[in-house]
């Protein structure tokens, strides 16, 4: 289990480029093997989560190629579908949570999928009901081994129905989406997911021969088609490290400059942050943080205090609350963290209450911080990181905090974020790995 040692109190100064993002680089991996041409694709970070399913892709006998720094071709025209019976295969399915979006691209294309239970942060309950009853709509049936932990799907065709999601599961909808591109017919899909990651990852299948509309919406429709042809896809900036660094930049007191962030891919991010009172400047496509000694947090109009929850897109995504968070705990003023999707993704908050922050957890899902408004400095920490955004919203804390932190289990952070520490280090930070 590796660490990170952090010296805090040091401003950060300079440039920072987000790195492709790991939750739309994961969809992108898994379609490579909805056909046996050569897909290439680019801007793929460097980070466990991915690199474990490229491998994986590389074990069932997709032909892998790096081409360059951050791209990567595929050529998944031979699959070696025994291999998904192996204890090996489903060992390493429970790696990551982004290996259940091999699902439907394997049952559409090859008629059999199997899968153990993915692996992922531990941050609640993560039901897959969503993804299985829509490929089972399609016509696939479906077996979940209690003793194994395997899912099992087979399909000798699928065909294209109506449906209507009970709930807008990101890597539900990215997997009913990629079965039903080689489905007989129209599907629809209603309250689908539509995050970037989604809206990249029906642009590619799009440029691949699909023919997907209502992009970017939560009514989606896929005509079927007979097959897919290969094409090349570059993944979107991550918008979670945009935000992170966002919170990290007002948290350490620095100016920053977060480059290439894609902006009209961001959202509601850069609006969530000003409502803490942080002052976030687009500059062309960039985001320019100056140095900030306050921020108050606003109030809603009718006095009452500011709620800062997650919602499905356009809302706010859930995997930025524990940066805002933490954030919160310096600002000026008081604010209502809801977090409603998940149900252990807030417990982190008692080794910011160990630093010295002031946060009140009402239940597992909201927390009230009081912001110190830098009347006091957190004081350093010895700590475990639970998930990827506990991790770096900790990372956050001891960058900020007065001494020495330490942060173990840094592999969590590691699953979504490529050599933290070394791009960190270079804008001035004091992070040792150990
Ligand atoms: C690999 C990957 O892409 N992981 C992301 C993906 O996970 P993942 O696709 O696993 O998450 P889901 O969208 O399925 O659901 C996340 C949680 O939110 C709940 N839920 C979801 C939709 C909804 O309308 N109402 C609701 O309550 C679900 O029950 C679940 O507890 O999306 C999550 C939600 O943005 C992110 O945190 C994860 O980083
Ligand atoms: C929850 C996350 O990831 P995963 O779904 O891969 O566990 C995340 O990226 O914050």
């Amino acid at each position: 289990m590796a660490s990170f040692v952090i010296e805090g109190g040091h401003k950060l100064h300079g440039e920072i480029h987000p790195q492709g993002a790991k939750n739309e680089v994961l969809q992108i991996l898994c379609a490579t093997l909805l056909t046996s041409e050569e897909v290439t694709v680019t801007n793929i970070p460097d980070i466990l989560d991915v690199n474990n399913l490229i491998q994986l892709l590389r074990d069932m006998g997709v032909k892998v190629s790096k081409t360059g720094i951050d791209s990567y071709t595929f050529k998944a025209d031979t699959v070696d579908l025994n291999y998904l019976e192996s204890d090996e295969f489903l060992k390493k399915c429970s790696s990551l949570r982004g290996s259940v979006m091999l699902v439907g691209p394997l049952v559409a294309r090859f008629g059999k999928a199997l899968i153990s239970k993915p692996g992922g942060d531990k941050i609640g309950r993560r039901r897959l009901d969503t993804h299985f009853i829509g490929i089972q709509k399609l016509g696939a049936c479906f077996n979940y081994d209690e003793e194994r932990s395997v899912f099992s799907i087979c399909a000798e065709h699928l065909e294209g129905t109506y449906m209507l999601l009970d709930e807008a599961s990101v890597t539900g909808t990215a997997n009913i989406v990629m079965a039903s591109v080689l489905a007989k017919g129209k599907t629809t899909i209603y309250n689908a997911a539509c995050e970037p990651y989604l809206q990249q990852l029906c642009r590619m299948l799009n440029r691949m021969g699909a023919k997907i509309s209502g992009i970017a919406s939560n009514l989606l429709t896929i005509e079927g088609v007979e097959s897919l042809h290969g094409c090349t896809h570059r993944v979107l900036p991550d918008m979670i490290e945009v935000g992170s660094f966002i919170g990290m930049a007002a948290m350490t007191g620095s100016e920053l400059t977060i480059k290439n962030v894609s902006h009209e891919n961001l959202g509601i991010i850069p609006e969530s942050f000003r409502r803490l009172g942080i002052r976030v400047e687009q500059r062309g496509d960039d985001l320019f943080i100056p140095e900030q000694e306050h921020y108050q947090i606003e109030s809603f109009i009718d006095g009452s205090i500011m709620t800062i929850a997650d919602a499905p897109w356009p809302g706010l995504t859930p995997d930025l609350l524990s940066v805002v968070l933490v954030v919160a705990t310096q600002a000026k003023g008081s604010v209502l963290i809801h977090q409603k999707m998940f149900e252990s993704r807030l417990f982190f908050v008692d080794k910011l209450i160990d630093m010295g922050a002031q946060i009140i957890l009402c239940d597992p899902h909201r927390a009230v911080v009081i912001g110190h408004d830098r009347n006091f400095q957190l004081r350093a920490g010895n700590m475990i990181s639970p998930d990827i955004r506990a991790g770096i919203a900790l990372l956050i804390a001891a960058m900020s905090a007065d001494g020495i932190s330490r942060i173990h289990n840094i592999e969590q952070i590691d699953r979504g974020y490529q050599n933290i520490d070394q791009r960190l280090n270079a804008l001035g930070a004091r992070i040792t790995r150990i």
